[in-house]
């Protein structure tokens, strides 16, 4: 491995061009040498001031230029189980943004294949296992001082949905992050979900169901519901509060600077994700680029990916039949430990 951990960007888009960008400036240990995407302009601005960066359109290509040790995969969600088994061929290790596959049997085939390897090589975008006050939270449950929990309630609402975005997205891209805390969080498995929906907001596209509520029961007995909204119009906004037996602890409503001017206490509420989840996103790829230059695989997994994938495809099926879905999650096989 090269001092420099030498890193292939697929997919230069919003969140292709922010790795681009930590990569280069803020985390340590790694540098961009090649990037792929379809459209050259955008991965070409991407890199702009970056020297000795290979400018591809297509993924195989990026993978192959010179330097290459390692992946960073950003592009759509359809497009990541093409990308995972490239980079698995080539035995890549890879950090893929979430939903790792959104189609629970591509998620399956790039479980299958890294089991082929016997060996983990992918760690999943799930950025929230490295934000400060999820990580609060996770301790507290499990040091167990408020007793087992009950019911996690969140709310994920964003201020308007890209082009593109389905009804289906509100679970499967918006509520995987919310599928992943909960089984991290309470250390239990997602086993069935119901969605439900209020009339559209008048702010949402023509045709998305949005906002929807989704209850998920779990394992151990506990429930989740997430409020998701995807055009609420007035900000980012993702909080969580786990209810226990003996108390309650709520994340995600104090992180912006509060100001008193003029008569008024004003508190800023953060646009998006990018400013959101600033520290997360950079502790996550600092660590990813730390296990991987020490040859290990850490953080959320393949199988995590799959899981999510699962759950959130019995998501969309619950929204389009309006009953309760029953999850169907296989045994996790031992390299998931
Ligand atoms: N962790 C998080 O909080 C967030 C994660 N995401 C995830 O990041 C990924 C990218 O999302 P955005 O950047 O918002 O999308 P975007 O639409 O802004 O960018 C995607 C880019 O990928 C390119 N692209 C399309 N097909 C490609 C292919 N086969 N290979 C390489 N590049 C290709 C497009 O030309 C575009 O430049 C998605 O998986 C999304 O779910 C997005 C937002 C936040
Ligand atoms: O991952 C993300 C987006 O893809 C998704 O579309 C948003 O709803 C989330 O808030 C964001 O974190």
């Amino acid at each position: 491995m090269s001092e420099l951990l030498g890193v292939a960007v697929l997919g230069a888009g919003h969140m292709g061009a922010d790795h681009i960008r930590r990569l280069d400036r803020v985390v340590s240990g790694a540098r961009v040498v090649a990037v792929a995407d379809p459209d050259p302009e955008r991965a070409r601005r991407a890199v702009a001031g970056i020297d000795g960066v290979a400018v591809r359109a297509e993924v195989r290509d990026a993978l192959a230029a010179p330097g290459v040790e390692a992946v960073l995969i950003a592009s759509p969600g359809p497009a990541h189980e093409e990308a995972l088994l490239a980079a698995f061929e080539r035995g890549l290790p890879v950090l893929c943004e979430k939903p790792m596959v959104p189609d629970p049997a591509g998620a399956l085939r790039v479980v299958e294949a890294e089991a082929r390897l016997g060996r983990r090589l992918a760690q999943i975008g799930f950025m929230r296992r490295y934000d400060a006050e999820y990580r609060q939270l996770k301790s507290l449950l499990d040091e167990g001082g408020l007793g087992r929990p009950l019911m996690l309630h969140c709310v994920h609402r964003n201020v308007s949905s890209p082009p593109g975005f389905t009804s289906a997205m509100l679970i499967d891209s918006s509520v995987s992050h919310e599928i992943d805390a909960a089984r991290w969080l309470l250390g239990q498995e997602l086993t069935a979900v119901t969605v439900l929906r209020p009339r559209p907001s008048a702010g949402a596209p023509e045709g998305l169901l949005d906002p929807q509520f989704v209850l998920f029961e779990t394992d151990g007995g506990a429930l989740v519901d997430v409020e998701v909204f995807v055009n609420c119009g007035f900000g980012y906004q993702v909080r969580c509060e786990a209810v226990c037996e003996t108390g309650s602890a709520r994340i995600g409503e104090e992180q912006a600077v509060r100001v008193t001017a003029r008569a008024a206490d004003r508190r800023a509420v953060p646009q998006d994700y990018l400013v959101r989840f600033a520290d997360a996103y950079d502790r996550e790829v600092q660590a990813w680029v730390d296990a991987t230059r020490r040859g290990r695989v850490t953080g959320p997994s393949a199988w995590d990916g799959y899981a999510a994938s699962v759950v959130a495809g019995a998501g969309v099926r619950a929204l389009e039949t309006g009953g309760r879905v029953a999850v169907d999650l296989p045994r996790r096989p031992a390299l998931y430990g």
